[in-house]
């Protein structure tokens, strides 16, 4: 197999950049819906719990890191709902200091479209904004240097596809599917294992540089318990996608093997697995964990005023660049317009599922 069919080991695949009709900044509002679900959340855990003890004795600048924060708007608006979140606990409670002045550190992989982001920073922002590039499996920032770490709907992208999933010779091979929603325990295994290796790993690099009594805020798709991973939104819509692509092979349109070789590098994870993984890194204390939304109303609003067209544009937005490194850009118009149609076709089913998918909110505290 050339290097270039090993999907997994070869990355990172950035959401559509720029403002065009398939770009990231057109096709996002999902991803939002998530923020919007939880923005409430986040300013009750920072009028609650953020230590203002350091900043209070003045002087200090707060600074502020989205970890895979892709284009705007979404980022700008969750920065701006921490921002006006931590200087109101300020106001209140280090009256007679002079609020600090603000910092905001945008990340993503290099291959992000960085200029997109910083050419729509808001202009009214009241905060100094840098870019940085990299991936957050691993150290961005100097030690102690964060007061709040933030990510939203980027931890489920994992650094790799587990290899086993390519190996014919595996008992994880992963034949004739794209993801683990409808395949053997074992590919699930792999999946989880890899979240495992990189949340450690992601844990590790956070803690070091966020400060004792800094805050690391976390949401991203989650997966309920008893629930089959296929009947979970984020299941179902990839189910769709790998049916269009098992139609293409019908068709002789792409080959089998491409199929085969071809794994999404996502994973949605359980509270429990997530508190585990955060227990055993020990470095926080766990303020808040949940799985919101896990009968669905969320996907349920979304699904209902969401048509084919409009899934199948997120879903191009974050993965067309993957897709067309590994099939080649000639199928993406003919996949995705498949994929449109099959969604429209199958949409009652979409809608009427009960438990639709969840997201897991997470909010630790540097201990
Ligand atoms: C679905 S977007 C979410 C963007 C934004 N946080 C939001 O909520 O709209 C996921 C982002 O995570 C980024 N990402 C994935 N893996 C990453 C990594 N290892 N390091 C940095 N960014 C990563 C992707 O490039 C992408 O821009
Ligand atoms: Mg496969």
């Amino acid at each position: 197999m050339s290097s270039k069919a090993r999907i997994g080991l070869l990355g990172p695949f950035p959401m559509n950049g720029g403002d065009g009709t398939h770009s990231y900044a057109k096709n996002s509002t999902l991803q939002r819906k998530s923020a919007d679900a939880v923005r409430g959340k986040i300013g009750e855990a920072i009028a609650e719990k953020l230590d203002m003890e350091t900043l209070c004795s003045g002087g200090k600048s707060f600074h502020i890191a989205d970890f895979g924060c892709s284009t705007g708007p979404n980022t700008f608006i969750a920065i701006q709902n921490i921002l006006e979140s931590v200087e109101r606990k300020f106001k209140t409670q280090c009256p007679t200091s002079q609020t600090p002045e603000f910092q905001a550190f945008f990340n993503d992989q290099a291959s992000n479209d960085f200029n997109s982001l910083f050419t729509t920073l808001p202009l009214d922002r009241q905060y100094f904004a840098a870019g940085v590039p990299g991936s957050f499996h691993g150290r961005l920032f100097p030690d102690s240097s964060l007061h709040f770490a933030y990510s939203s709907t980027a931890l489920h992208w994992l650094s790799k596809v587990p290899e086993e999933l390519l190996d014919k010779n595996s008992p994880s091979f992963n034949k004739g599917r794209i993801y683990y929603t409808n395949t053997l325990d074992k590919v699930v295994d792999a999946y989880s294992s890899q979240f495992a290796k990189d949340m450690e790993i992601f844990l590790d690099a956070r803690a070091k540089e966020v400060v004792a009594g800094g805050m690391l805020v976390m949401t991203m798709p989650g997966q309920p318990n008893g629930i089959p991973h296929c009947q979970t939104g984020l299941g179902m819509s990839i189910d769709y996608l790998e049916s269009c692509f098992l139609d293409m092979v019908n068709e002789g349109i792409i080959s089998e093997a491409k199929v085969d070789s071809f794994n999404l590098p996502m994973y949605s994870a359980t509270l429990e697995e997530m508190k585990e993984l955060i227990q055993r890194n020990g470095s926080f204390n766990v303020e808040k964990t949940e799985l919101t939304m896990a009968n669905g109303e969320l996907q349920l609003q979304s699904y209902s005023s969401y048509t084919g067209r409009i899934l199948q544009m997120h879903l191009r937005a974050g993965m067309e660049e993957m897709i067309s490194k590994h099939f080649g850009t000639e199928i993406i118009d003919d996949l995705f317009d498949r994929y449109a149609m099959k969604v429209e076709y199958f949409f009652h089913r979409l809608q009427s599922s009960e438990r639709k998918g969840a997201l897991l909110f997470v909010v630790l505290k540097r201990k």
